[in-house]
């Protein structure tokens, strides 16, 4: 039984006040469930102040984005150590906005997702189509590569730290969701191609989320197909109030 996990990605959102303020409020809106997890990656410069306000909580917290190495010549980058130092226990690795603004490689988010796995933080590995690979048919192949390249080296033991998020680029911030079909049978792919790279247990037990425009409104269709583990939610996590609704889908 895969538990949910829903997951608030800010993005580049909230000063140390705001980040306080919210992550209290959504502290305040989980109901006690033993069947859901929830993760919040804030901006870098607040995640102690957000670790330090979910600390009694069950609320865990993840990084955007992480290094490969403990520490270094690495300018602009933070380490998986770092990230635990301030109470962080995840990283989101891959992100469409890494890979489209950041022109970040699928080798080089190989290399972030080894690493992050190496120092003991669980990944939330990020893949998705663009709107153009879908309308060109090619979102299977895409998925594919970013996973089979993304994934590389990556040790079967090492793949119960691995979460994965597929949101369709075109999904992003658009208030266009993907239908609870598109987004189930991009997830059956992803979930037979892990067991395909694996094994079927290891496909079993792996959580998938989804992501892109997922809101109060739509979180529970999507959260009752039989292969959709949670969500990554960026702009409704940014509401306490809308961001609580998501986090207590309703089980349909
Ligand atoms: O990381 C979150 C995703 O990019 C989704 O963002 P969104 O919910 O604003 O579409």
């Amino acid at each position: 039984m895969r538990k949910a996990l829903m997951a608030g990605n800010w993005k580049m959102h909230n000063t140390t006040a705001e980040a306080r303020q919210l992550a209290a409020d959504v502290a305040k809106a989980c109901r006690d469930f033993d069947d859901r997890e929830v993760l919040l990656a804030p901006p870098y410069t607040v995640m102690a102040a957000v670790a330090d306000v979910v600390k009694n909580t069950t609320i865990q917290v993840a990084s955007q984005n992480v290094c490969w190495e403990d520490k270094g010549a690495f300018t602009g980058e933070i380490s998986p150590v770092m990230v635990k130092d301030v109470g962080g226990s995840a990283a989101i690795i891959g992100h469409s906005e890494r890979r489209q603004i950041f022109k970040e490689t699928d080798e080089l988010i190989n290399q972030r997702v080894r690493g992050a796995l190496k120092f003991g933080l669980t990944v939330v590995f990020c893949i998705g189509e663009t709107l153009d690979e879908r309308e060109g048919g090619k979102t299977f192949t895409i998925l594919e590569e970013q996973i089979r390249k993304g994934l590389a080296g990556v040790a079967p033991e090492q793949t119960k730290d691995i979460v994965i998020a597929y949101e369709p680029v075109w999904a992003i911030g658009t208030g266009k969701t993907a239908s609870k079909e598109q987004a189930q049978e991009a997830h059956a792919f992803i979930r037979g191609l892990i067991a395909d790279m694996f094994e079927k247990n290891v496909a079993d037990q792996m959580r998938i989320l989804y992501g892109g425009s997922v809101k109060s409104t739509n979180v529970d269709e999507l959260m009752a197909q039989p292969d959709i583990d949670g969500a990554l939610v960026g702009g409704a996590a940014l509401d306490a109030e809308s961001f609580g609704r998501i986090i207590n889908f309703q089980k349909m």
